[in-house]
């Protein structure tokens, strides 16, 4: 069945701090870094990640880039990994992790990715993390799991799925959903978010402020900030998709990337006082 993206279905599934959590609790995010001169999308989902209430975030970053990410981060924490097998140690405290924004088109980035595969954490895998893939898709496919989400923009998709948009969008993400064995969201003005048990959800509030760059890189963030706080997969999709949109809409005008995760508060709060409100 093919529902509108409509928040009436996810709002009561939003993640909330309870009275007597702490940080840890509400759930740890983390995200990979690019190399040190490819530092901005990782700064800009893991904040985005922070904004919607992953209550820890952390970047991790190859050694070169520790110099850069540092003194432009404040509540994000840091860790370097020198390996991919360093790398899967340390996310190991992970509940999701965030991959693939201008991560590097290279073997480094295959490595990466299959490192984080082995752990428990959760995955959104986005931009390169896509697109190193081409013509190896299977490879990807073999890594994941029903709870992991690939968020492709069309140029992304045709690398992993070539051929499959002639379908048309919809039918595309619902069939790359199941090939892919895990939750598929086909970015654009609207968005298919699609899962791999059928579920498949067309966004209808999407802002065109949002064709901006790095905007991606932030919906990557909050989709794994819920993640982390344990909302399932797809509906931490589909409100991910709302939110950003939402947020973006309420910017207008000269919105960056930036401005996603400021006023994406706004947006959070609207949702917040609808659920107290029943
Ligand atoms: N602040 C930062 O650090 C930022 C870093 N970023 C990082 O930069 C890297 C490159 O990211 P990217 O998305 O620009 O590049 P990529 O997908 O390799 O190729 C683009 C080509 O794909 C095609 N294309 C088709 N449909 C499309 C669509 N709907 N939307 C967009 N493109 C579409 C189109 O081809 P055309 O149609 O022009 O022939 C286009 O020329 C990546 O690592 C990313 O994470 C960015 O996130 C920005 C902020
Ligand atoms: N015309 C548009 N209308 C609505 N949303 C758009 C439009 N153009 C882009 N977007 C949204 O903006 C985001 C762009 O993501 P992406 O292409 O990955 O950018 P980047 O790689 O620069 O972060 C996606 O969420 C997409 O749905």
């Amino acid at each position: 069945m093919i529902e509108t993206n409509d928040p009436a279905i996810w709002r009561n599934f939003l993640p909330w701090p309870g009275a007597e959590t702490h940080k840890h609790a509400r759930g740890r995010l983390g995200v990979v870094s690019g190399r040190a001169h490819q530092t901005g999308a990782a700064r800009l989902a893991a904040r985005a990640g922070l904004r919607i209430g992953a209550g820890v975030v952390r970047i991790y970053c190859p050694p070169d880039a520790v110099a850069v990410i540092a003194p432009a981060i404040e509540a994000v924490m840091l860790t370097p990994f020198a390996s991919a097998e360093a790398l899967a140690r340390e996310v190991e405290e992970m509940d999701a992790v965030v991959v693939g924004p201008a991560a590097g088109l290279d073997e480094a980035t295959v490595a990466n990715i299959q490192a984080l595969a082995s752990s428990g954490a959760a995955l959104v895998i986005d931009a390169d993390g896509l697109s190193v893939f081409k013509g190896r898709s299977a490879e990807l496919f073999a890594l994941l799991d029903r709870d992991d989400v690939l968020t492709p923009h069309e140029g992304e998709f045709e690398r992993l799925f070539p051929g499959l948009l002639h379908r048309g969008r919809v039918a595309a993400a619902a069939e790359a959903a199941e090939r892919a064995q895990a939750v598929v969201v086909l970015k654009g003005a609207e968005t298919v978010i699609a899962a791999p048990d059928g579920r498949l959800r067309i966004n209808r509030n999407g802002s065109p402020w949002l064709a901006t760059a790095g905007t991606g890189d932030v919906l990557s963030g909050m989709i794994g900030g819920l993640m982390a706080q344990r909302m399932d997969s797809f509906d931490a999709a589909c409100a991910a998709v709302w939110i950003h949109a939402d947020a973006a809409d309420r910017f207008g005008p000269g919105l960056i990337a930036e401005d996603l995760s400021e006023t994406s508060p706004v947006s959070l709060r609207a949702l917040w006082m609808a659920v107290r409100q029943g």
